[in-house]
């Protein structure tokens, strides 16, 4: 079992380098938690190598009351695990398509190089476990009440239905009751076999596939002499469902032989019923008595109901009460029972997979694993930790394969944000390498460039909160506006907004995005420096007009507060102004970040009496708060001698 697993890379790193950049391979070695290693309470016996009244028991305490303390929960061994199971030598046709997605075009043969070496960076077969499972097999109509009644002994696994398919479980209702009714073919094996041949398409003599013309006409004889009126559903029948065609053309279409299938585009696990009729009548005859002897098999169209894994190697006797009651009733009302117990293989293949357990497999031992992250529209952005750097390329690649189509690109922060335009050092390690992407916030579509501009989803909330104390009345300064998050959401409530943003990059984007969201006869964009914009915006004749100002440029926007000393000295003290809220964004690191964050506003505006409302946004850092502040310009300020030379 230890060698299924997939690499643990430690101690096996080779580091390639390229004309210009280093790749790391990583080579597979098993995976460091041998069975061994487990607690034996937790390791379950064989049932096979045990008498089999034995292990129900002794099974049945397990999923009671006695649960074992386990003290690392990943050592629990219930539920799919790729600590569990087998790995099969599968051919690469099998392995789902999305593990192995080639780019449909490529611009460079350097970028080619590097998707190839990308998609060579993880061997999705590795992640293949074979799971023995037992199902019963239960006539279609009853697979919901059978379910229901069951539930409780049924495979309980995220995302794999207990009620399954498989091919050919499909049997159309008239041919069903032929091949059934007693009365009609009971006496006549001979009937019954050549019926059945028919079913399938099978000429009488030569075993040879008819055609389905042929195939049709040989049937409409056939019942034409029997009792054609009876049968409505010939025409249907003729012409095989859309759904059973599909499914046959893939068996037919399969490198592994009858009942495995080609996987299609999302599909993570196949099912495969594994022959074992003989065993299982046996089985059936010591739990029903010499009584079961001689009767003949159900057929008509059928589910599989998957039990329990702790049903997987046990005979019927060794099946819990309730399943056996079950198959008991139903085996009483008939000749036929239709009940039947099945061996199934259920492959798991790498998609199945969650991101965090494939990435438990490949980071070495003890390693943190990166689970947090942030998404800008089909980018997603990681944080990694120095000690994650070796395996970047091989983390973003799962992290690509596991939330494909949504995210197309991964990429890291490589630096701290410490330039004017706040944007973000991005190296691409995944996935296609555009940084332009939508968003889409409260609504609207936001275009964006990661590369160039400014773009941070997780204030989205603190951005409706601020826009909910916005009116129709209102007329809105964003002074750092950025792509425009705030000044375009704004724009939907208030009367005008004035849009200002000191990088070029952001005000094209923030042209872009007000005409995508036909919000542009509502918003005026201006690209100068804050401290410039306030001083404008305020010598203009709009300054009555503007009731809110938004700073948020949180690492100085306190600071520019200062460009409101003085701002209407010119006006007359006897004009009419209503002065405006402003809500400046800051970070603060002290003890009471509140207090820090009010003396800087205090500072600023050279004035001690402000009365400020201040909230904590978020944590940004250990001990370090985001915060926005709010209050009205004090006339103090306004009407002061102006402190700055614009
Ligand atoms: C933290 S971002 C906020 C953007 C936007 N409000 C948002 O929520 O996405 C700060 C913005 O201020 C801009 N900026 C930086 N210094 C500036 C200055 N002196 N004058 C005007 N804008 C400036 C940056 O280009 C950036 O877009």
């Amino acid at each position: 079992m230890g060698s299924d697993f997939p690499a643990k890379p430690k101690s096996t790193i080779l580091v390639h380098s390229t004309s210009n950049m280093a790749v790391t391979k990583l080579f597979l070695r098993p995976h460091s938690l041998p069975l061994s290693t487990l607690p034996s309470i937790l390791l379950l016996p064989k049932i096979s190598s045990l008498p089999k009244k034995l292990t129900i028991l002794s099974l049945c305490n397990f999923t009671t009351t006695t649960q074992p303390q386990i003290s690392d929960p990943n050592l629990f061994l219930y539920g799919p695990s790729l600590h569990k199971g087998t790995n099969p030598t599968i051919p690469q046709s099998q392995l789902p398509i999305t593990a192995f997605t080639k780019p449909s075009h490529r611009l460079q043969l350097q970028e080619e190089n590097e998707e190839e070496e990308e998609d060579n960076l993880i061997n999705a077969k590795n992640f293949s476990r074979v799971f023995d499972i037992a199902a019963l097999r239960v006539p279609a109509k009853d697979c919901f009440a059978l379910e229901s009644r069951l539930r409780g002994h049924l495979l309980n696994w995220p995302r794999i239905h207990n009620i399954a398919r498989v091919a050919g479980d499909e049997v159309e209702e008239e041919l069903a009751e032929l091949l059934t009714n007693p009365s009609r073919e009971a006496d006549d094996e001979n009937a019954l076999v050549s019926l059945n041949r028919r079913m399938y398409g099978k000429s009488e003599g030569d075993g040879e596939c008819l055609s389905p013309v042929l195939y049709r006409e040989k049937l409409a004889k056939t019942f034409d002499s029997r009792g054609y009126v009876k049968f409505r559903n010939l025409a249907k029948m003729s012409r095989p469902n859309q759904r059973k065609k599909r499914r046959d053309e893939e068996d037919e279409g399969s490198e592994g032989g009858e009942g495995k299938k080609r996987l299609r585009k999302g599909e993570f696990s196949v099912l495969e019923v594994v022959d074992d009729e003989e065993e299982e009548g046996e089985d059936l005859k010591g739990l029903l008595g010499d009584e079961f002897e001689g009767r003949k098999k159900w057929r008509g169209s059928t589910r599989l109901l998957l039990l329990d894994e702790r049903c997987a190697n046990g005979s019927v006797e060794d099946l819990p009460e309730a399943i056996k009651v079950a198959m008991k009733e139903n085996t009483g009302k008939s000749m036929c029972p239709t009940l039947e117990l099945v061996r199934c293989k259920l492959t798991l293949f790498y998609d199945y997979w969650q991101m965090n357990e494939i990435l438990e497999a490949l980071l070495p031992e003890g390693m943190i694993i990166p689970s947090a992250f942030e998404t800008v529209g089909h980018i997603v952005h990681l944080n990694l930790r120095d000690e994650h750097l070796p395996y970047k390329k091989l983390i973003a690649k799962v992290v690509l394969d596991k939330h494909k189509p949504k995210i197309q690109t991964v990429v890291n922060k490589i630096d701290a944000i410490d330039n004017d335009y706040r944007t973000m050092q991005l190296e691409v390690l995944s996935g296609n390498h555009s940084l332009v992407t939508t968003v889409v916030e409260n609504g609207l579509r936001f275009q964006v460039d990661l590369a160039k501009v400014y773009w941070n989803s997780r204030l989205a909330t603190e951005r409706q909160r601020l826009l909910n104390s916005f009116t129709r009345s209102d007329v809105v300064c964003d002074v750092f506006s950025g792509v425009g998050p705030i000044a375009m959401s704004a724009a939907r409530i208030v009367k005008r907004v004035y849009a200002n943003d000191l990088n070029p990059h952001a005000i094209e984007y923030l042209e872009r995005n007000s005409v995508l969201n036909k919000l542009e006869r509502k918003i005026k964009v201006f690209n100068m420096d804050g401290r410039r914009f306030i001083n404008a915006m305020f010598a203009s004749d709009k300054a009555k007009s503007i009731t809110q100002v938004v700073m948020n440029l949180p690492n100085d926007a306190a600071e520019y507060l200062d460009a409101f000393r003085g701002i209407l000295v010119d006006r007359s003290m006897d004009e009419e102004f209503t002065l405006p809220k402003i809500h400046v964004y800051g970070f603060s690191k002290a003890q009471d970040p509140e207090f820090d964050f009010h003396q800087r506003i205090r500072i600023a505006l050279s004035e001690v009496a402000v009365d400020v409302e201040t909230r904590r946004v978020r944590l940004v850092a250990p001990g370090k708060w985001m915060l926005c502040a709010s209050f009205i310009l004090p006339k103090s300020v306004a009407f002061a001698k102006p402190t700055l030379n614009m």
